[in-house]
């Protein structure tokens, strides 16, 4: 039986991660949970899962997650804060934890479980982004396994079992082209939070579905490519895919294609990282590629989605921008959903801030540089959005002393 620890409980990711565990009660068992702010829900998982530990980000809410399970025994290590998260993610017998949380807010969690030795199932894509120049050095000198659940890169992943050393030519990242795919660009200029958040294929957390509708997520993913994968950014390419059924494709030296499909449903490359090398029988409906229909795919449109070409210039660019980019979307994606800038607003303040990093780039950042970038970033943009729209707070990474 897996011990497992799960990082963002309450989210998207976390709760089908938990649909996955109650399926499977005799693979699975919960060590440790850890959320945001939504006590009710993580009082729930607490009770049905009986974690060891679990942790609520946001402090003020302790006391009343102490209340809702005060008549459990035994009591679960009841933490909060910052620093509760990442004694979540560090504590006791958990092989592997899953990363659910949103936003670069996972990155010292995350550290904090490779330096306990634990494995990662990688869903927070935010943090490899950002963190990758501390994360990778640190999984390789701790020996942990970085298992992908994005949909992509398990793709990839699952594609790549098999394949020789140096085999790899090029990934072919596949995208819904979300929300907006078939408007006219004319049409962008007036969308509303509601608009976005209407993805055609998946039902996410409303920042990875923003960033779907920018396809800043497919420009994202491809960073994430870039450091699981190593291959260099000419190699990595983005295809339209309207249908979500092929999650993504390999090609290798002898020109060959390898690809992974499935209905869009996050429970199977949740499950392959909890499970890999093996494979656990499920009864989840199978594809049929009659009922699929066509499956059908277009060159992405970089002028109607400029957010993609940045992610491929800061990825390029390397060091500490990568950093700067995701915290710069983090920012004015969070902007967007207040309402306090148009969504055209958000390629034009990433673009700005990544330009005025330039020359400030650490190649070789330390987590200290990384830190620092992430919130210099997120401050240039509240700034920016002062001269678009009305004054605002600036979104909390994280409490600098953990
Ligand atoms: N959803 C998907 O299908 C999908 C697919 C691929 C990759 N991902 C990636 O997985 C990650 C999570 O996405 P999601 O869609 O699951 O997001 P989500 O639904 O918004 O859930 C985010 C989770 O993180 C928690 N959280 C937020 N800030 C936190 C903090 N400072 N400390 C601890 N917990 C915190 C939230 O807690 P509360 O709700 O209690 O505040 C919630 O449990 C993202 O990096 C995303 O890119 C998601
Ligand atoms: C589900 C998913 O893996 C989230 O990252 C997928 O990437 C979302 O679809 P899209 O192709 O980015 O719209
Ligand atoms: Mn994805």
């Amino acid at each position: 039986m897996k011990a497992i620890t799960l990082l963002g409980s309450t989210g998207s990711i976390g709760t089908q991660t938990l649909d996955i565990v109650t399926q499977y009660p005799d693979q699975f068992r919960i060590v440790g949970l850890a959320a945001g702010n939504n006590v009710e829900m993580l009082a729930a998982q607490i009770r049905q899962f009986r974690p060891s530990i679990a942790a609520i980000s946001a402090q003020e809410k302790l006391p009343e997650l102490q209340a809702a399970i005060k008549d459990l025994d035994p009591q679960p290590i009841l933490l909060a804060g910052t620093s509760g998260v990442i004694e979540v993610a560090r504590y006791g017998d958990a092989e592997t934890v899953v990363t659910g949380i949103v936003g670069c807010a996972g990155l010292l969690p995350t550290i904090a479980a490779i330096e306990a030795g634990k494995d990662i199932a990688l869903a927070n894509k935010e943090t490899l982004i950002a963190g990758a120049p501390v994360v990778l050095p640190l999984v390789e000198k701790h020996g942990v396994k970085l298992l992908p659940a994005d949909s992509e890169h398990s793709a990839i992943f699952q594609c790549l079992q098999g394949v020789p050393k140096n085999g790899l030519r090029r990934i072919l990242l596949t995208a819904s082209g979300g929300a907006f795919r078939d408007w006219d660009v004319a049409k962008l200029a007036e969308v509303t939070v509601a608009d976005a958040l209407k993805h055609p294929n998946w039902s996410m957390g409303r920042k990875i579905t923003v960033d779907s509708a920018t396809l800043m997520n497919k420009g994202l993913e491809v960073i994430e490519a870039h450091f699981l994968f190593g291959l260099d950014y000419q190699h990595i390419d983005i295809v339209i895919h309207p249908q979500s059924i092929i999650h993504s494709l390999i090609e290798l030296q002898d020109t060959s294609v390898l690809a992974q499909l499935g209905w869009p449903d996050m429970r199977l490359p949740l499950l392959y990282a909890l499970s890999w090398p093996e494979r656990i029988y499920t009864d989840w409906e199978r594809l049929d590629l009659v009922k699929a229909g066509n499956l059908t795919f277009r060159e992405p449109d970089h002028q109607k989605y400029p957010c993609m070409q940045l992610a491929y210039a800061a990825g390029k660019a390397g060091g500490s921008m990568p950093a700067v980019l995701n915290a710069a979307n983090e920012q004015v994606v969070a902007l967007f959903l207040d309402e306090k800038i148009q969504f055209l607003d958000i390629p034009r303040c990433i673009e700005s801030v990544c330009d005025r990093h330039q020359n400030h780039n650490s190649s070789n950042p330390s987590l200290d540089d990384i830190l620092a970038a992430d919130k210099w970033a997120r401050q240039e943009v509240i700034t920016l959005a002062h001269k678009l729209k009305s004054p605002t707070k600036v979104i909390p990474l994280y409490s600098t002393t953990p």
